[in-house]
Order: C-alpha cells, then sequence, then structure tokens
C-alpha cells in the first residue's frame, strides 16, 4: 500500500482544551485546524450554548471539561450523555468541585451523569487530593479553570499517575494561552492568572495515526504518508512511533511523517498506563502478525466507550487470538496461528474498535458492524482507507 492519509484529522485532546481556555481568556484567540471529530464539534457548539441541557453525546473530556468550566463560571446547566456516558464516572471530578464550593446534584446515579450545576458562589478551598488511577481527565479539568479561581488551586494527586502526557499537554498548552501551572512530584500549583488571547494551530492525532503503523505493520508492503505530524508532540500517544518491534519504521522526510517496513519482533512488552488508546491498536497488530504481547496499564480501559478490555477478547477470539488477564494488572496477549479468511466484527459503539480492526483487511476479508462510530475521532477514516485501494462496499 502506497500514499498518503490525507483526512486523518486533528488531535480532538488538544483542540477540546485550547476551546476552553479561548473561553475563559473572554477574547478572540484564533484557533486553526480544528478537528472535524465530532468530539470537537460538540465541545466548539457547547462552550458557548445558551441553552440550560447540555448534550456531550459519548465525549469523555467534552463531559468532564464543561462540567468544571461551567462550575467555575458559575453557569447553571445540566449536563447529560449517552447511555454509555451514564456509566463512566465523574464522582471524582464532583466532589473536587462541590470542595470549592461548587452545587453539583446527580439526577440520576450517584457519582455518575446526568448531573445538575446550581452554582458557585464563593471559594471554600485552594487545596484538593485527587486520586491520579481514574481519568486524567478530572486533573486537566480542574488544572484549566484553576487560573480563574479567586484562590488559585492546588491539586495533590494521590497513588497511581495514568495518562500522564494528557495533564502535560494541558500544562503546555495553559502556557500557550499565558497562564502556568507547576508540576513538582505530584503536586500541580496554580496562582490566580488571567488567560491571554493567542493563535494557535492544532497538529494531527497520533491516536488516529495509530491505525496507519497497523496497516502498514500488517502490509507485505507499504509506504504511507501522515500529513502534519511530528515526532516531537504534545500527544503521548507518540510512543507508538517508537515500538520499530511492531514492524513499522516512522521519519520525518519533508515535513512528513513517512511510514515503511521495518523487521519486527516475536515478543513484546507494553505499559500502556499513559497511551491507553493505543491499546486496541497493538493488541490487533500483536493478534495479527504472531507477536507475543506482555501488557500492563490497561485498567482505564474499562471505563472508557466501553469496557475494552472485554470488547478485545471477544473480538481477538475471533481470529483465534487470546488477551489472557494474568492478574488484575498483567495480561498476555497470545496471538494468532492461523488466521480466518473472513470475520466480522462488533464495534461496542467504540471508535477505536472499529479502526483497530479495520487494518486486518490486509490479511483477510473483514466486516465492520457499525462503521460509522469512528465520527467520534476520525470521522473520514473510511475515506482514508478507500484511498489506499481497499474496497469497501456498505450494507
Ligand atoms: O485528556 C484527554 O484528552 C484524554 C485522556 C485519556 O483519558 P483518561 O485520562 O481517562 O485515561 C484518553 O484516553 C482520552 O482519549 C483523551
Ligand atoms: C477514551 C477516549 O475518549 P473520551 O474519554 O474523551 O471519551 C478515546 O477517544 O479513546
Amino acid at each position: 500500500m502506497r500514499g498518503t492519509a490525507s483526512a486523518l484529522p486533528a488531535s480532538k485532546s488538544i483542540a477540546n482544551r485550547v476551546l476552553i481556555m479561548k473561553a475563559l481568556a473572554k477574547s478572540e484567540s484564533a484557533l486553526h485546524n480544528l478537528s472535524d471529530a465530532n468530539d470537537t464539534q460538540l465541545m466548539l457548539r457547547l462552550v458557548n450554548s445558551p441553552e440550560t441541557e447540555i448534550d456531550v453525546e459519548d465525549a469523555g473530556t467534552t463531559m468532564r471539561f464543561l462540567t468544571a468550566y461551567f462550575s467555575i463560571t458559575n453557569q447553571k446547566k445540566i449536563l447529560t450523555g449517552t447511555a454509555r456516558m451514564k456509566e463512566r464516572p465523574i464522582g471524582i471530578l464532583v466532589n473536587a468541585l462541590r470542595s470549592l464550593g461548587v452545587d453539583i446534584a446527580y439526577l440520576e446515579k450517584d457519582g455518575y451523569p446526568p448531573i445538575r450545576i446550581n452554582g458557585f458562589s464563593s471559594q471554600k478551598t485552594n487545596a484538593i487530593s485527587i486520586r491520579g488511577d481514574v481519568s486524567s481527565q478530572f486533573i486537566s479539568a480542574l488544572m484549566m479553570v484553576a487560573p480563574v479561581l479567586p484562590q488559585g488551586l492546588t491539586l495533590t494527586l494521590e497513588g497511581k499517575i495514568g495518562s500522564r502526557p494528557y495533564i502535560e499537554m494541558t500544562a503546555s498548552l495553559m502556557r500557550h494561552f499565558g497562564t502556568t501551572a507547576e508540576f513538582a512530584g505530584n503536586t500541580i500549583s496554580i496562582k490566580p492568572q488571567t488567560y491571554r488571547a493567542a493563535e494557535f494551530t492544532v497538529e494531527s492525532d497520533w491516536s488516529g495515526a495509530s491505525y496507519w503503523f497497523s496497516f502498514v505493520a500488517l502490509a507485505k508492503e507499504a509506504d504511507v504518508v501522515l500529513p502534519r505530524l511530528s515526532l516531537q508532540s504534545l500527544q503521548g500517544d507518540r510512543a507508538i512511533a517508537d515500538m520499530t518491534a511492531l514492524g513499522v519504521k516512522a521519519e520525518l522526510v519533508n515535513g512528513e511523517l513517512r511510514l515503511t517496513k521495518a523487521s519486527g519482533a516475536k515478543e513484546i512488552s507494553w505499559d500502556f498506563t499513559h497511551c491507553p488508546d493505543l491499546a486496541q491498536t497493538v493488541a490487533v497488530i500483536c493478534a495479527a502478525k504472531g507477536i507475543k504481547g506482555n501488557f500492563t496499564g490497561l485498567e482505564s480501559l474499562r471505563i472508557k466507550e466501553t469496557d475494552r478490555i472485554a470488547a478485545l477478547q471477544n473480538e481477538l477470539r475471533k481470529i483465534g487470538a487470546d488477551l489472557r488477564e494474568d492478574d488484575s494488572t498483567h495480561w498476555t496477549l497470545l496471538p494468532s496461528t492461523k488466521l480466518p479468511s473472513s470475520a466480522s466484527f462488533q464495534t461496542y459503539k467504540d471508535h477505536r474498535m472499529a479502526m483497530a480492526f479495520a487494518p486486518l483487511a490486509t490479511l483477510m476479508n473483514v466486516e465492520i458492524e457499525n462503521p460509522s462510530v469512528v465520527r467520534k475521532s476520525y470521522p473520514r477514516f473510511w475515506d482514508d482507507v478507500r484511498s489506499f485501494g481497499f474496497q469497501i462496499e456498505v450494507r
């Protein structure tokens, strides 16, 4: 396969942060290359929405970031989402906001959306301890609103910290918009500060790029170009480029990232604590390429768009691979010894299930149920797949 993944979207994680900072700066910032991903389009529409009821659909960052934003800017809102969003925890963030003095109520189940923000009059504390091992999005959400709190905020992160590059991405983007978050050990200190307007261009999405690493890893021959991607990125998912053991070489050529084949390994170890969104991509590559995987850091996958561990286990079985849970922190991926000639994969309303299993089409006939799930992060994914010569029949 040879060509350019020209519809690769911009990072939704970066876009959703800069949209919050632009709103907090209360002045015009020129933001370029905002993602056409549904998660970003939702944020764009909802952050300034005059409506009381805010439906974030299945967008985790949109839910968590807007909860903090509407709370601290004292906007009375109801935040709700899909049935799955109502199963994704928000209690840690709500507890933190309540201790700051925000009045928030749960409308269905304690600890989960939907929630109602009733108001925020005065700041009750400037120091909060918060668990770091459930979702970094709670931490990023609090960091972004902290500069506009009258007393600022010191966050002490407790226990294991997961998805740390996303926290660092938040701090780095805050700097771009004129505020600082000092990260020392497990403490983040943010003084009262004013966000300033700034111009900003969003880079391509490394999580979306990972599916092209997978196509290249599985194809017999490949030369794939990924536009607007650099190896120096704020995104932790750039880690996929370091794992040449998967059989992919990534190099910067004329300002674009070029992927070609490299010799792979027979066994790899990977800790996904800081790049959980790569887990499905890597699991499928290993399963199809005969690579044994020793995986850790998969815990947070259970509370994402679906229980991604269960979803992977079910779907990998269809190609003769097994994701075995050794104990609560270690998994072994036993690859397939013989791929079937065709299989039909469920997506569980999870964009990453669709995109992670699609590259198997280099080796077998693949049917993907509900392919439009990709709209969450990579709406034109199937156009890119088609542009590499894959025939897609829509039923
Ligand atoms: O902050 C972000 O933009 C994100 C953080 C990660 O979530 P967790 O912090 O819940 O692991 C990641 O999985 C998600 O896709 C985007
Ligand atoms: C987990 C994801 O997103 P979110 O948590 O923002 O819904 C994702 O895009 O893989």
